[in-house]
């Protein structure tokens, strides 16, 4: 429990028990002292009659008692509150500077409503815990254990009487306590889940749409829900049965408090005024008991979404590099026995080694599925591949600083990616001190300056969410301009032309030849007619590299190269019209 809270917000526990320890002991202790001011009263009121000026300054200091408990547990409660939510917002900040330490490959791979579960409800959770739980838990059980310190001295078998009732009840607690736990984790792995499949949802709403999926969909976020409605409601029976056994067998201490009281009166042991206040003893006790157990039954969930925490904060995150890229021009790469696999046992990349010269254009084919998109992510260094190794100019990947090195890179995704904002700042993105001038030459570069020049407010139109109010095709020459403005001395295009018509698709083609004038290129494509140009090009199957060389020296040889392009060249001669007539 401390090993965990340490973990969570190290150093915290010494604090809690620095800082808040004094008031909540005082708290305990002016709750418990009204008690013994009352038995001094009733002991006046049964002595015989008495003046109002005698038990009046007792009535007065009791009030003054509850008033100062008032009083601090207000100071209480501002402590712990304020702590909770300074606990939420370190904890949070710690969260997303670790996911920041993560690879990339391992983002893309998560389940975004997994992990905003855990920076939201799980976190959510731990800070009411702070600021609404622990304080009053402390103080009341503080409270319970000066009551029973100080009946013990009064009379000790009543003391045993009245807390027998938690001999019976701590025990049958324990025993039903794991149901509850078992069912809080149920409950938290259906809330994670009924947030991963409407953010799901929501996200391919359109896609859905468009293939009429939307109700089949839906059907899942409802059964997802659905879920979470059970789960929670069996949480609430479950986690209740603990704490309602132990109230009950908590009770009878009350009974049992009134034989052995009424026994010891008639035997004089005991006087009536310690007996009464017995009597409303047990009953507070009884009262804050039922409390406290179930705040722990509350405190189970919260525990649970701590461990969640902790777990995301233990995932290991990339080692950085110290090395600060000085390069001037475009980068000579090395692939050292490079072998790949994504957690799986099956290997996606073995043993690849090779060379990219300074400003070459290598080019990446093979079958869908052999490894391409991979082995571009491992040059970026969205995960790491040891034991081999990616040479930067001689120098280990791994030895240079992550965000300097991500910096250097351009990289045009499979499916543009465009930010909300105007066209201007989405490319700016690459280069925020870039001037129009250079905004409007790499524009021209892309092939997209004419149709920015068309919209209605031109370089500073307003795009929507992943720029829905531009084709497919406008929106990758957005991104290659992107790339190209980014000047980066390492370009990585993964099939980049693919939503592109032939017009554009060869003018793209000439502009990442320009590129490679400046920048070392690997390029991934499915249609092999773009890369006849490449310097080199790697044929990629099952994750080893089966043939290398240019077009022209692929093409002569019996391979794999030579089979998808003829299979490219029959589908290009391929027409519907044909077709009927074969
Ligand atoms: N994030 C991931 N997690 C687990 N497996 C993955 C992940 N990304 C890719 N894979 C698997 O790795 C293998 C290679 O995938 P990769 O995307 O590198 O192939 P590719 O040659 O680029 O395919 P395509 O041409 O269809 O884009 C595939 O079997 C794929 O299922």
């Amino acid at each position: 429990m401390f090993e965990l809270l340490d973990k969570l917000c190290p150093g915290a526990w010494r604090q809690m028990a620095r800082q808040h320890l004094p008031w909540l002991l005082l708290d305990g202790l002016l709750s418990a002292l009204p008690f013994g001011v009352f038995l001094l009263l009733v002991e006046r009121l049964l002595a015989g009659p008495s003046q109002l000026a005698q038990w009046l300054p007792l009535c007065a200091l009791i009030w003054g008692l509850l008033l100062a408990r008032t009083w601090v547990a207000r100071q209480v409660c501002l402590l712990t509150h304020g702590w909770g939510v300074h606990l939420a917002e370190g904890l949070r900040l710690r969260l997303a500077e670790r996911l920041l330490a993560w690879p990339v490959g391992r983002m893309l791979q998560r389940d975004g409503g997994e992990l905003s579960a855990v920076l939201l409800q799980d976190v959510d959770h731990a800070e009411q815990a702070f600021s609404h739980l622990y304080g009053p838990l402390v103080s009341s059980l503080l409270m319970c254990g000066f009551l029973l310190l100080a009946m013990a001295t009064q009379d000790l078998a009543l003391t045993a009487a009245m807390a027998a009732g938690l001999a019976l009840g701590l025990p049958a607690w324990a025993l039903l306590r794991r149901q509850g736990l078992a069912q809080a984790d149920r409950w938290l792995d259906a809330n994670a889940q009924a947030q991963a499949a409407t953010l799901e949802y929501l996200e391919g709403l359109r896609t859905l749409k468009a293939h009429g999926m939307a109700g089949a969909r839906f059907a899942r976020v409802d059964q997802a829900l659905r879920r979470q409605s059970r789960e929670s409601l069996a949480l609430e029976w479950r986690a209740a049965l603990g704490p309602l056994s132990f109230i009950s067998l908590l009770e009878l201490g009350l009974p049992l408090l009134m034989l052995v009281g009424l026994w010891r009166w008639q035997g004089g042991a005991v006087g009536l005024p310690l007996l009464l206040t017995f009597l409303l003893v047990c009953m507070r006790l009884h009262r804050s008991l039922s409390l406290m157990v179930l705040g722990l039954a509350q405190s189970e969930v919260m525990l649970r979404s701590a461990r969640r925490i902790a777990a995301l904060l233990d995932e290991p995150v990339q080692a950085d590099g110290s090395q600060q890229p000085a390069w001037a021009g475009p980068l000579q790469i090395s692939l050292r026995d490079l072998s790949f696999g994504y957690g799986g046992a099956e290997q996606v990349l073995s043993q690849l080694s090779g060379e990219l010269p300074a400003g070459s254009l290598t080019a990446l084919v093979g079958p869908s599925g052999s490894g391409k998109s991979t082995l571009a992510r491992l040059l970026a260094r969205f995960w790491d591949a040891p034991p081999g190794t990616v040479l930067l100019d001689g120098v280990d990947i791994r030895s240079y600083e992550l965000a300097a090195l991500q910096q250097r890179i351009a990289i045009v995704f499979q499916h543009p990616q465009l930010l909300t904002g105007t066209v201007a700042a989405n490319l700016r993105l690459a280069s925020p001190e870039a001037t129009q001038a250079e905004l409007e030459e790499a524009c021209r570069q892309a092939a997209c300056h004419d149709f920015i020049l068309a919209l209605p407010q031109g370089y500073e139109t307003e795009l929507s969410e992943q720029g829905a109010e531009l084709s497919g095709g406008q929106k990758q020459r957005l991104c290659i301009a992107r790339a190209l403005l980014k000047r980066a001395p390492l370009v990585l295009v993964d099939e980049a032309t693919a939503s592109l018509d032939p017009e554009n698709e060869a003018l793209i083609q000439q502009a990442l030849q320009a590129l490679a004038r400046h920048s070392t290129v690997l390029m991934i494509a499915h249609r092999l007619h773009t890369v006849v140009a490449a310097d080199q090009i790697w044929v990629l199957e099952r994750g080893r590299i089966v043939q290398r060389g240019r077009h022209a020296q692929l093409l002569g040889q019996p391979g794999l190269y030579q089979t998808l392009w003829q299979a490219q060249q029959q589908g290009r001669d391929w027409a519907p019209g044909v077709a009927a007539q074969a």
